[in-house]
């Protein structure tokens, strides 16, 4: 692609290649994929490891002036607090100021970072989930009754498959986040020099008719009879819903519990109609993510009393 030699893989058993087995060799990122604040937004850095902890302490130890204490703005400090929460709950670490970077760009970055990763991705689901159930009608029923009869009582299975169905026709991305081989390495045989780009095509190994009869049709019911096995677990590359490996989306729970939150919550909720009962058109717009070219735009009825 242009003047970056690029490997295209397209393939589950070669994809789990490269992104388990040769994971260490896949590691990093292309560093020009750095809209983000020179390398600060996680997802998009290249290792990942320059964060590190922030502490109020270090910020009264780093004080040159010889006083006993130090002017905190409490706002910032509150902001790093709670930002710190969220990506401990994500990505299980801490933000950290560093030589290369300030709190603040980290802070920027990481907002932004949030913005694409897990706001746009849940959205774009969110929004293909509902559009496929409009044009699936009796599979919005069956749905419906599932919520009804089992909401806060059993596992909403249907509900599950779903997502899974969703996500297999509609990966947020067309193709991964692109990855940098760090060092040489052999992949289904073909020597990869380092520095080779690397791009998993989700949707074409989401489509592969020798993995799924009829690919391209929405047929949720099929992961709770044929292909009960397919699950998007660490390793399985033929459902690489999220990734695998060592940038394999740190997201994963938050999302398929929002995801079936807000499907389940809107089903059960509201009667769903296009304007004029037309089928939701599903042709793919442009974007970072795998937006719809149109808007959803729905007629609700409630089904529910307010109370
Ligand atoms: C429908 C919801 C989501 C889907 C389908 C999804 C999918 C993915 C995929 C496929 C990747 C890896 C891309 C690659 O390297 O090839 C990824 C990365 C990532 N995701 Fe998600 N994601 C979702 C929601 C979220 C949420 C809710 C968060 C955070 C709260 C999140 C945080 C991240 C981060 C930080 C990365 C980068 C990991 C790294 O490069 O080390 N994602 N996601």
């Amino acid at each position: 692609m242009g003047v970056q030699r690029v490997l295209i893989v397209s393939h589950h058993e070669t994809a789990k290649e490269c992104l388990t087995i040769k994971d260490k060799a896949f590691y990093t990122r292309p560093s020009t994929l750095t809209l983000s604040y020179n390398h600060a937004m996680f997802g998009f850095d290249p290792y990942a490891d320059q964060w590190r902890q922030m502490q109020l302490y270090q910020l009264w130890d780093g004080k040159k002036d010889g006083s006993d204490n130090v002017l905190v703005d409490m706002k910032n400090l509150f902001e790093n607090t709670t930002l710190n929460m969220i990506l401990r709950l994500i990505v299980g670490k801490r933000i950290l100021s560093s030589e290369k970077h300030e709190v603040d760009t980290i802070n920027k970055a990481t907002y932004l970072g949030l913005i694409i990763t897990a706001s746009d991705t849940t959205t774009v689901t969110l929004t293909r989930a509902l559009s496929l159930l409009l044009n699936n009608k009796v599979e919005l029923k069956r749905l419906q009754q599932e919520v009804d009869i089992h909401v806060g009582k059993d596992r909403l299975v249907y509900l599950k498959v779903i997502i899974k169905e969703t996500l297999r026709l509609y990966p947020v991305g067309l193709l991964s986040v692109p990855y940098k081989s760090m060092e040489g390495c052999t992949v289904s045989g073909y020597h990869i020099p380092a520095g080779t780009r690397l791009l998993v095509n989700l949707s074409k190994v989401h489509r592969d008719p020798r993995v799924w009869s009829d690919p391209c049709d929405f047929r949720p019911q099929m992961f709770l009879t044929t292909h009960k096995d397919k699950d998007f677990k660490w390793g399985n590359m033929e459902l690489i819903l999220f990734s695998s490996g060592r940038r394999m989306c740190p997201g994963v729970s938050l999302a398929v519990q929002v995801l079936e939150l807000v499907v389940a919550s809107v089903v059960q909720g509201f009667e769903l109609k296009t304007p004029l009962g037309e089928a939701v058109d599903m042709t793919e717009g442009i974007g970072l993510t795998n937006l719809k070219a149109t808007p959803l735009q729905l007629l609700i009825t409630p089904r529910l009393p307010s109370s």
